[in-house]
């Protein structure tokens, strides 16, 4: 077996006709939106005898384009394309292909892709050695992820994007300052034109410290409010379980504020002025018309609600511009969520947190400034709703309300969640008035985000962003306009200043 030689251009069309029609179909495709219209091999390089990757151009009917990085390898059987007589499959079902890439990392290579040298960024400087077996993990979200020897773990980026990558920089950060909450970063390999040209650069893979045996935060919350919807355990036993999500929740809450102080050591703090209030706003309400934009032309019906509630949000949007406070700003995970979080288990009973990517479909220079952290807290907050609603599936869709036992776990989890952050971040934060009012409003634009992840990637789950929409909506307005007969009034849940009460 050999590879190509990438002379022949009709087979590269060919080529690029195969995967035209292959991607949209991939998890990590992060263009189900928009109008695929071609497909383009930009240019392809040879790491190794077993590795080719290819920097695949995606042209949309829209105008715009999109980079992704499509590693391939030979393959005998199950190849997925073929070029000059050559069968190619997908190179992380190969497990040498995977051990080149992730050497490749902290090695570098002399190959060049698309006029530019792929070298390595080393953090830490540890390999795995070419005898080391290699296996794809199964939780495809938007990258792809390979495990070698239960130690390492190499993510493949997909979607390829100029500039520096936040995971690379944030999580290098992080492990060069000995902050224990993340998987050690040992390097990174990026497209870079020259060596220190980091505006420039592309990051195409990170290799990572692998945490085996760490269970998921989204999985154990599944367990738990699973457990209560279907009156197998009560709220009392699910908070009391050892070792549980609900019962140490208030620790997940003082790391990620931890995470928040070491950031801003890391990368500096900035007081937040009008301005940023301002231009929250009105970065808040661009995202809503866009969202608004797809749903009524995807999914009208079941977005109606959020549709008919549009002005409310814009409201509470706007609110943030006439905040005189509005805390501090940090660098920030960005895309923090429960499917981002590992419980590590006894003894040593931590929480680690991963993926520092930031919402895929945002800017990479605005996934790199300095935000209130609280942005972080509420995309957490939005995690237990929807570990709330998944709780019960009915003909594969979710429900937009849990039943009652599932509500009030996710109304714990926050209170004990917000008291922990709160007790460790108190100098990162406003007033309890407006840090309330900047929670509403970052709930809210998370789940307008997630009201078009939920369009592109699961529809059977889009209750779940619309409900949340309509339950926040009404927690803002009994915070500004209290009325005592409400039941949706929030009495500790919604209160950031970190009262805590049992469930
Ligand atoms: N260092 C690690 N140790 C153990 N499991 C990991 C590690 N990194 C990722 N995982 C698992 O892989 C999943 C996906 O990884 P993630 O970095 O979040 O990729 P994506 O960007 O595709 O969401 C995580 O939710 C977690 O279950
Ligand atoms: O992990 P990714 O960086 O790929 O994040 C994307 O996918 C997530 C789903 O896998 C999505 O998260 C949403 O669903 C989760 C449950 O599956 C839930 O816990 C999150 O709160 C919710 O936002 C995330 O938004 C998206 O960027």
């Amino acid at each position: 077996m050999s590879l190509p030689t990438l002379t022949d251009d009709a087979g590269l069309g060919r080529l690029a006709a195969d995967l035209a029609a292959w991607l949209p179909h991939q998890r990590w495709y992060q263009d189900k939106a928009r109008e695929l219209a071609a497909v383009q091999v930009r240019d392809a390089a040879r790491l190794s005898d077993r590795l080719l990757v290819l920097l695949v151009e995606a042209r949309f009917a829209d105008g715009g384009t999109a980079d992704y990085h499509v590693p391939l390898a030979p393959a005998e059987v199950g190849a997925l394309f073929e070029l000059e007589g050559q069968g190619l499959g997908d190179a992380l079902a190969d497990p040498r292909a995977c051990l080149d890439l992730a050497r490749a990392t902290v090695d570098g290579s002399t190959a060049t892709l698309a006029g530019a040298r792929l070298t390595a960024r080393p953090i830490t400087g540890s390999r795995p050695d070419d005898t080391a077996s290699a296996r794809a993990l199964g939780a495809e979200q938007s990258n792809s992820s390979v495990v070698i020897d239960d130690a390492f773990v190499l993510k493949v980026l997909r979607r390829l994007e100029t500039g520096i990558h936040p995971d690379v920089e944030v999580t290098g950060a992080l492990t060069a300052a000995g902050f224990t909450h993340v998987p050690a970063q040992h390097g990174a390999l990026v497209r870079a034109p020259t060596t220190d040209d980091d505006e420039n650069q592309t990051a195409l893979a990170i290799l990572s410290t692998f945490l085996a045996g760490g269970r998921e935060g989204w999985d154990l919350a599944l367990a738990q409010t699973r457990a209560l919807a279907s009156g197998e355990r009560t709220i009392e036993e699910v908070a009391s379980e050892p070792d549980g999500l609900l019962g140490d929740i208030d620790r997940l809450g003082e790391v990620t504020a931890d995470l928040h102080l070491t950031l801003g050591e890391a990368f500096g703090v900035e007081e937040a002025d009008a301005r940023h209030g301002a231009a929250w706003a009105t970065e808040m309400r661009g995202q809503l018309d866009r969202v608004l934009a797809l749903a009524e032309a995807r999914a009208p019906e079941a977005a109606a609600s959020v549709l008919a509630a549009a002005d409310d949000l814009r409201a509470v949007f706007d609110e943030l511009a006439s905040l005189r406070d509005a805390g501090r700003l940090v660098r920030v995970h960005g895309d923090l969520h429960l499917g981002q979080v590992l419980r590590i288990p006894p003894p040593e009973s931590s929480w680690q947190l991963l993926d520092f990517e930031g919402e895929p479909l945002k800017s990479l220079e605005e996934r790199r400034a300095r935000t209130s952290p609280l942005r972080d807290v509420a995309g957490m907050l939005r995690s237990f709703d929807y570990a709330a609603a998944a709780s019960v599936e009915r003909d594969g869709a979710n429900g937009a309300e849990p039943p009652l036992a599932a509500g009030a776990w996710r109304d714990a989890a926050r209170r004990r969640f917000l008291g922990g952050y709160v007790r460790r971040a108190g100098p990162l934060l406003p007033g309890a008035t407006a840090s309330q009012a900047l929670l509403h409003a970052f709930e809210l634009d998370k789940a307008v985000y997630e009201l078009a992840y939920e369009i592109g990637n699961r529809p059977g789950w889009l209750a779940i962003p619309a409900g949340g929409i309509l339950r926040v909506l009404r927690a803002s307005h009994s915070a500004r306009d209290p009325d005592p007969t409400d039941p949706d009034e929030p009495s500790g849940p919604d209160n950031p200043s970190g009262d805590e009460e049992e469930p």
